[in-house]
């Protein structure tokens, strides 16, 4: 459990979408070199081929691999056992937890959203090995993200799960606000654009980092 609250602590999230302006394994690489604990390959590209998905993928996997450290794919689990990737985060509304469980087998971790206290027991209950609690703050890099939910929303789900239960905070989380989502008891701050987005993604990831007690 203590291995998947490290791993959490500056978990980067990113797919082309996310990379306007430049190669998503030339933003990883400096991601990588600021000091990320974990990344999750998030390709929601309206216009990215399967095909092309797969060799992306491929290639920041292999990235990850070279650099230890842990490569979660979202939504697919048919995408995440291709480049057998260390796990799959899923959502309420992609494949039941269970099922998705019973797909990736026990040797892979198993992340899923959860807004409520109610929604993080079941995730606990049915087989997560960690939860991701948002949007904490207003964010841009996913439209139907819902209102933001508050710090707060994390210390009532800390309360619920216990002390040692695995929780990443995400959604408009940056270097000046990230201390707020700690502080509330999270284990660590997921983030897209505060990495992808910044004229520095090393700085960005260094930063956050620096912020982990
Ligand atoms: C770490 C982490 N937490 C939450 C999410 C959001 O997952 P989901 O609700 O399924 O939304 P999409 O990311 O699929 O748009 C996440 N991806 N990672
Ligand atoms: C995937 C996701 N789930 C809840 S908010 C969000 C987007 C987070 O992106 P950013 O860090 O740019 O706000
Ligand atoms: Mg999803």
């Amino acid at each position: 459990m203590n291995e998947i609250r490290q791993m959490l602590n500056v978990y980067f999230i990113m797919g082309s979408q996310d990379c306007p302006n430049e190669k998503p394994e030339e933003v990883l690489r400096k991601a990588m070199a600021g000091g990320i604990t974990c990344f999750q390959f998030r390709e929601k590209h309206p216009r990215l081929h399967m095909h092309q998905a797969v060799e992306l993928g491929k290639r920041l996997r292999a990235m990850c691999k070279n650099h230890s450290i842990p490569f979660i794919v979202n939504d697919r689990v048919d995408l995440a056992l291709i480049l057998e990737a260390d796990g799959v985060h899923i959502g309420q509304e992609d494949l039941p937890v269970q099922e998705a469980r019973k797909l990736i087998g026990h040797n892979r971790i198993l992340g899923v959203s959860a807004k409520t206290p109610a929604e993080a027991l079941a995730a606990r209950r049915d087989g997560a090995d960690y939860i991701g609690v948002g949007p904490m703050f207003v964010t841009m890099s996913k439209q139907d993200a819902g209102q933001a939910i508050g710090p707060g929303r994390i210390t009532e789900i800390r309360k619920t799960v216990g002390a040692e239960f695995p929780i990443v905070g995400i959604g408009g989380i940056h270097p000046q606000n990230a201390k707020l989502v700690l502080e509330a008891g999270a284990d660590g701050v997921a983030v897209i654009s505060a990495i992808s987005r910044s004229d520095s993604p090393k700085t960005a990831a260094q930063k956050l980092k620096m912020l982990i007690g």
